[in-house]
């Protein structure tokens, strides 16, 4: 390469939603550019990359202030008030970044940007940038937003109402977006979702972490109405195409762990005896329900490992958890794809957020769902009705999952008249989803598309 010539044919800005949950996706999507010749850089802000461990390998990363640079997102005091000084201060910092890069030497033509800043268009189409949003949620629940915004779908939902939507299968009060069966329980997430469908038809690109197969009526859907392309299943190459040398985990470790100690404890175990159980990074239960949840664990009679963060571990009842010591382990944090990728394990036990969910599908590991909240009760049904890869627990009218349910669902996984048939869908959905990002396969080639553009320009 002569001196001074670039070594990459475009630059991208990669700008997630401060939270691991979206740092994620974006940031193995950025992976997946740079593998086809352009540089890709992942923004973050100086909360974060103070406070989370980030080893992008060949993306770059800039920090950017949010307004919120000592404690974060608590410094701004609510949910409204942290997304109110994100965008102003977020609006300045992009655009100086943006500003800097060009300086360096390295302007960049397109600004990959959460679908949850939608202020972050503004910014890039001011600049004559490409822009294109990322939806680190499902077609088919984003979908549900985009109608309650445009009002095709009144909000609440009544208790006995069933929502007939295009391309969706039927669903009930339990199977709508959190916000809508309840849509006082966080008005400013609901906001913010629906507001992602308030520029959209002025992004030039609209890309989904999801792949066709999956929800394919739903992306036709799309696909008439945004230049939608699905570029998932975003999860390290190594555990899908294996074609990136060197991708073997996310690269962002929001909390420290010792990961020898429990994996050297499952490779002790039989296989698909064990059940993982994990609710992310956000999910907070009450004493009781910690308690139901162990004795439904302690009922099953089989081996486990249970995320259990640390801010929550006060909560599990001491004596019981030292009772099951000799069936399972707690931790407080794991590597929940190598968890979830080892022969072990047999169930997941999960809150269906969209990142394990997507982990569990491309992995084979049947679910037993408990979801909580926004997205999760969407992704619960497609898991049970339309992919048939677990089932879900039911709840009390406290919100509680009794440990007779939990005992028995997990049984019912494992080794219940459903579960050979569970297994059956889950490999096959292992299969589809490798199938996607290996050469020629639906989101392969729409990633080649996405870059072929700015070679083009
Ligand atoms: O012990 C653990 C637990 C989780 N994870 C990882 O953390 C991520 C968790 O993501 P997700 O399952 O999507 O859950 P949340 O962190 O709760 O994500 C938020 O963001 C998602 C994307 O918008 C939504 O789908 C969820 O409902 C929302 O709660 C996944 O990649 C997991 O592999 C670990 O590595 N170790």
């Amino acid at each position: 390469m002569a001196k001074g010539e670039r070594d990459y044919t475009a630059h991208v800005l990669v700008l997630p939603y401060p939270a691991q949950g979206h740092i994620n996706p974006t940031l193995q999507f950025a992976k997946r550019l740079v593998s086809r010749g352009l540089k890709a850089t992942l923004v973050t802000t100086i909360f974060i990359s103070k406070t989370i461990e980030i080893e992008p390998g060949p993306v770059g990363v800039e920090p950017i202030s949010d307004g919120c640079d000592e404690a974060g997102y608590a410094e701004a005091g609510s949910v409204e008030a942290y997304l109110e000084r994100l965008e102003a201060v977020g609006q300045r910092t992009l655009a100086e970044l943006l500003d800097k890069q060009a300086q360096a030497g390295h302007p960049v033509s397109c600004l990959v940007y959460d679908s949850f800043l939608t202020w972050a268009l503004g910014v890039a189409k001011g600049l004559g940038l490409t822009g294109a949003s990322f939806f680190t949620q499902t077609c088919s629940v984003s979908a549900v937003h985009y109608h309650v915004y445009h009002g095709n779908l009144k909000v609440p939902v009544d208790v006995l109402t069933t929502v007939t939507l295009p391309a969706l299968p039927a669903l009930g009060i339990s199977d709508v977006p959190g916000f809508f069966s309840d849509v006082l329980s966080y008005p400013g997430y609901m906001k913010l979702l629906l507001n992602q469908f308030s520029n959209l038809e002025n992004a030039d690109w609209v890309l989904f972490n999801t792949f066709d197969k999956l929800e394919e009526q739903m992306v036709k859907w799309m696909e008439e109405r945004w230049r939608m392309i699905t570029i998932g299943p975003t999860l390290p190459s190594m555990y899908l195409d294996k074609r990136l040398e060197g991708d073997e985990n996310y690269s962002v470790n929001l909390y420290k762990q010792d990961i020898a100690a429990y994996m050297k404890w499952l490779d002790t175990k039989p296989t698909g005896s064990v059940v993982y159980i994990s609710f992310g990074s956000l999910v907070e239960l009450s004493e009781e329900h910690m308690e139901e949840l162990a004795c439904g664990i302690r009922g099953s009679n089989k081996y486990f490992l249970w995320v259990v963060r640390e801010i929550e571990k006060k909560k599990l009842p001491a004596k019981l958890i030292e009772d099951m010591e000799d069936k399972g382990m707690i931790v407080t944090w794991s590597k929940q794809i190598e968890v979830l990728a080892h022969e072990a394990v047999g169930c997941f036990v999960t809150h269906c957020g969209w990142n394990s969910t997507m982990e569990a599908l491309c992995l084979g590991v049947p679910m037993v769902c408990m979801p909580q909240w926004t997205d999760q009760p969407t992704n619960a049904k497609f898991v049970v009705d339309v992919w048939g890869v677990g089932v879900r627990l039911k709840v009390d009218d406290k919100g509680i999952v009794r440990r007779e349910e939990m005992e028995s669902c997990i049984k019912e996984v494992m080794e219940g008249e459903r579960s050979e048939e569970i297994k059956r869908n889950a490999k096959k959905w292992k299969e589809l989803s490798k199938e996607a990002m290996d050469e020629g396969g639906s989101s392969d080639k729409n990633i080649d598309e996405f870059v072929a553009s700015f070679l083009k320009t």
